[in-house]
C-alpha cells in the first residue's frame, strides 16, 4: 500500500476524485439494481454525494447513498489489500519504471481508495447495505497494516443506506478541511459525476443571540 500511496505523492489532491468516483460507482450499482428491485430504494430515494469538511477537527467526511456494503463485502473489498487490482497496479507501476505514475492510473485498477492515505492518518468507513440490517465500521490507521471491523453503535452516525467515509487528515494536510478547497477540487476533478455533490462546512455552534444573565430577564 505504501508503494501505491507514495507513487501518487506528487499529486495528493487526487484523493478526492478517487473517493468521489467510488461513491459514484456505488450509486450507479444501486440505480442499476433498483430497476429490477425497487425495494432497494425503500430506505431513501435520493442518490447523492455529500462532502462535509470540519476544519476544527481536521476531517473530511464523504457520504454516499449508494448500495453500501455488508460485513462480508467490507472484508472482501477493503480488508484484502492484496486485491487483484492492487497486484495489477503494482505490476504497471514496476513496468512504468518511474517512481511516480500518472495519477489517473490508480483509478483504472479500482485501488483509488488507498489514495485516502495520501492525506490521512486514519480512515473510517461506516456502511449500511439494504442486504443487512446492521451498519458496519471499517477502520484503519496509516501506520498499521491492519484494520478493525465493528458494528456502528453511534446513533448519530447511522445512515439509512450507503457509505460514510471519514478522513482524519495528516497534520500537514489539514488545509483540505476547508470548504472552498474542497469545492475547487470537486469542480476540477468531479464535474462529470452523474449524481449531485453537496458540500457543507460542519459548523461549531456559533452563539447567534447573546442572552444577558437570565436573572435580569425578568
Ligand atoms: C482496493 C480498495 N478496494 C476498494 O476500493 C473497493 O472497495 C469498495 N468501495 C470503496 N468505496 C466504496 C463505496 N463508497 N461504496 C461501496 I458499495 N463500495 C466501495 C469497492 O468494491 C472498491 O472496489
Amino acid at each position: 500500500m505504501d508503494l501505491i500511496v507514495h507513487s501518487l505523492y506528487s499529486n495528493k489532491e487526487v484523493f478526492l476524485r478517487e473517493l468521489v468516483s467510488n461513491a459514484s460507482d456505488a450509486l450507479d450499482k444501486l440505480r442499476y439494481l433498483s430497476v429490477t428491485d425497487s425495494d432497494l430504494l425503500k430506505d431513501g430515494p435520493e442518490l447523492d454525494i455529500r462532502i462535509q469538511t470540519d476544519k476544527d477537527n481536521g476531517t473530511i467526511t464523504i457520504i454516499d447513498t449508494g448500495i453500501g456494503m455488508t460485513r462480508q463485502e467490507l472484508v472482501d473489498s477493503l480488508g484484502t489489500i492484496a486485491s487483484s487490482g492492487t497486484a495489477k497496479f503494482l505490476k504497471a507501476l514496476k513496468e512504468s519504471q518511474e517512481t511516480s505514475v500518472d495519477s489517473n492510473l490508480i483509478g483504472q485498477f479500482g485501488v483509488g481508495f488507498y489514495s485516502a492515505f495520501l492525506v490521512s492518518d486514519k480512515v473510517v468507513v461506516s456502511t449500511k447495505s439494504p442486504k443487512s440490517d446492521k451498519q458496519y465500521v471499517w477502520e484503519s490507521e496509516a501506520e498499521s497494516n491492519s484494520y478493525t471491523i465493528r458494528e456502528e453503535t453511534d446513533t448519530e452516525k447511522l445512515i439509512p443506506r450507503g457509505t460514510r467515509l471519514t478522513l482524519y487528515l495528516k497534520r500537514d494536510d489539514k488545509g483540505f478541511a476547508h470548504p472552498e478547497r474542497i469545492q475547487k477540487l470537486v469542480k476540477n476533478y468531479s464535474q462529470f459525476v452523474s449524481f449531485p455533490i453537496y458540500t457543507w462546512q460542519e459548523k461549531g455552534y456559533t452563539k447567534e443571540v447573546e442572552v444577558d444573565d437570565p436573572a435580569e430577564a425578568k
